[in-house]
C-alpha cells in the first residue's frame, strides 16, 4: 500500500486477493508542437506507483479529478494498456500477456460509449457476444433471462441500439458485459446522464449481481450517491497516486465535507439553532443548514422536529469533485493539476 494512503487498508484484503497492482506505473511518451516543424518529446506520467488490492467480491469506488489516472488503471487492468513498470495480476492472470484468456473473466462497461452494434436490433449484439464468447447455449440462454428480466429489457430487444434512449442503452451495455459471467466487472460512469429512475435500476441491479453472484466491482463515477449506495470502499487516486483508501464516511471525515439539509418550516423563522449544524441560507420558511457529511442526518432531523414547525426537509449530498478537493485540500494537495487537461491535437502519444 502507498506510504501516506489515508485511511489504508480499511476493506482491503490481501488474503485471496483477486486484483493486485504492486508499485504499477505508466508513463506516456508524448510529442507536442512547439513550432511549425518543431516538436518536443515529454513524459506524463498517468499512474505512479500504485498499489492496493481488491479482494473477490468486493465492490469498490475509484474516484479521483479529471487526469487522476483512472481510465489508465482500468485500461491496464483489462489489458488494453502494458504497464511501463511494476506488478498487476488480475484473477492471477497478467492482464497485458492475456488478453484474451482475461476477456472471458472480465466484463467492462463504458458510460460515455457503447459495446453494442449500433445499427443491430439489442438482440442481435447479445447473439454476437454469445458466439465471441463461446458461452454454452444454456448459461446464455439462463444469462439473458436474468437480465432482461432485472434490467427489463423485454420490449427492447428488438429495437436497433440508435434508437434507445441513453438510460436503455445504459442497461443494455451492462447485460451485454454480464453475459459471459464474468468474475470481475469494471464500470466507467455506468449511471452518467441517467434520469433517478434508471439511475435506481442500474444500482439496485449491480447491488443484487454482487449479492447474488459475488461479482467483484470496481467503479469509477462522478456521482457521489453510486458509492454511497453501493461502495463500502473507495479508493481516491490523484496524480496517479493512491491519496485514500477506505470507507466513505472516513472520506468525508478527512475532507471535512458537509451534507445540507433543507428544512421547509410553517413560517419564516429566525435562523434554526441546532449545532453542530449551522444554517447558510434563509429564503422565507425555507432553511439551509450544513453538517457534517461523516455523521448521521438522523439526529438532527429529530431535534428539528421537535423544536420548529416542520412541513417538509430533504437532504443534498456534496458533489463528489467538492469531496475529493477538500480531501486534496486536507492533504496539502490543491488536486489542480497541471496536465489533467484534454491533450491538445498537437499532441500524439509515441507508445
Ligand atoms: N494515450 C495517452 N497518451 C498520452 N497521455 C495520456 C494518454 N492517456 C491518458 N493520458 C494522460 O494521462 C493522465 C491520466 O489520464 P486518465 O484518462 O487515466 O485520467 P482519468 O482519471 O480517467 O480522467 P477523467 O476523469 O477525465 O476521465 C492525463 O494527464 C492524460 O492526459
Amino acid at each position: 500500500m502507498d506510504r501516506g494512503v489515508k485511511g489504508a487498508g480499511e476493506g482491503a484484503a490481501a488474503d485471496g486477493a483477486f486484483i493486485e497492482l504492486d508499485g504499477v506505473e505508466k508513463v506516456f511518451d508524448v510529442l507536442r508542437r512547439t513550432g511549425f516543424l518543431r516538436r518536443e518529446r515529454r513524459q506524463v506520467r498517468a499512474v505512479d506507483s500504485l498499489s492496493f488490492t481488491v479482494a473477490r467480491g468486493e465492490m469498490v469506488g475509484y474516484i479521483g479529478p479529471n487526469g487522476a489516472g483512472k481510465s489508465t488503471t482500468i485500461k491496464m487492468l483489462t489489458g488494453i494498456l502494458t504497464p511501463s513498470g511494476g506488478r498487476l495480476r488480475v484473477a492471477g492472470i497478467d492482464p497485458s500477456r492475456e488478453r484474451t484468456r482475461l476477456a472471458q473473466r472480465i466484463g467492462v462497461v463504458f458510460g460515455q460509449r457503447t459495446t453494442l452494434w449500433w445499427d443491430l436490433p439489442l438482440i442481435d449484439s447479445y447473439r454476437l457476444m454469445h458466439r465471441m464468447y463461446r458461452i454454452p447455449d444454456a448459461r446464455y440462454r439462463e444469462n439473458l433471462d436474468r437480465c432482461v428480466e432485472l434490467l427489463e429489457l423485454g420490449a427492447l430487444l428488438d429495437v436497433p441500439v440508435r434508437q434507445l434512449s441513453l438510460g436503455q442503452r445504459m442497461r443494455g451495455d451492462i447485460a451485454a458485459a454480464l453475459l459471459h459471467d464474468p468474475e470481475v466487472l469494471y464500470l466507467d460512469e455506468p449511471t452518467i446522464g441517467l434520469d433517478v429512475v434508471s439511475k435506481a435500476k442500474v444500482r439496485e441491479f449491480l447491488r443484487d449481481l454482487n449479492a447474488e453472484r459475488g461479482t467483484t466491482v470496481l467503479l469509477t463515477t462522478h456521482d457521489l450517491q453510486d458509492i454511497e449506495q453501493l461502495c463500502s470502499r473507495v479508493m481516491v487516486i490523484d496524480h496517479g497516486r493512491l491519496m485514500y483508501d477506505g470507507a466513505l464516511a472516513g472520506l468525508h471525515e478527512v475532507g471535512d465535507s458537509e451534507r445540507t439539509l433543507v428544512v421547509d418550516l410553517e413560517r419564516e423563522l429566525p435562523p434554526i439553532e441546532a449545532p453542530p449544524a449551522r444554517v447558510v441560507r434563509v429564503e422565507g420558511p425555507r432553511q439551509w443548514l450544513a453538517f457534517p457529511a461523516s455523521g448521521s442526518a438522523a439526529p438532527l432531523v429529530a431535534r428539528i422536529a421537535a423544536e420548529y414547525p416542520l412541513v417538509d426537509l430533504s437532504v443534498r449530498e456534496p458533489d463528489i469533485e467538492a469531496v475529493i478537493a477538500k480531501m486534496l485540500r486536507s492533504l496539502g494537495d490543491t488536486g489542480d493539476r497541471k496536465d489533467a487537461a484534454p491533450r491538445p491535437p498537437s499532441e500524439r502519444a509515441v507508445s
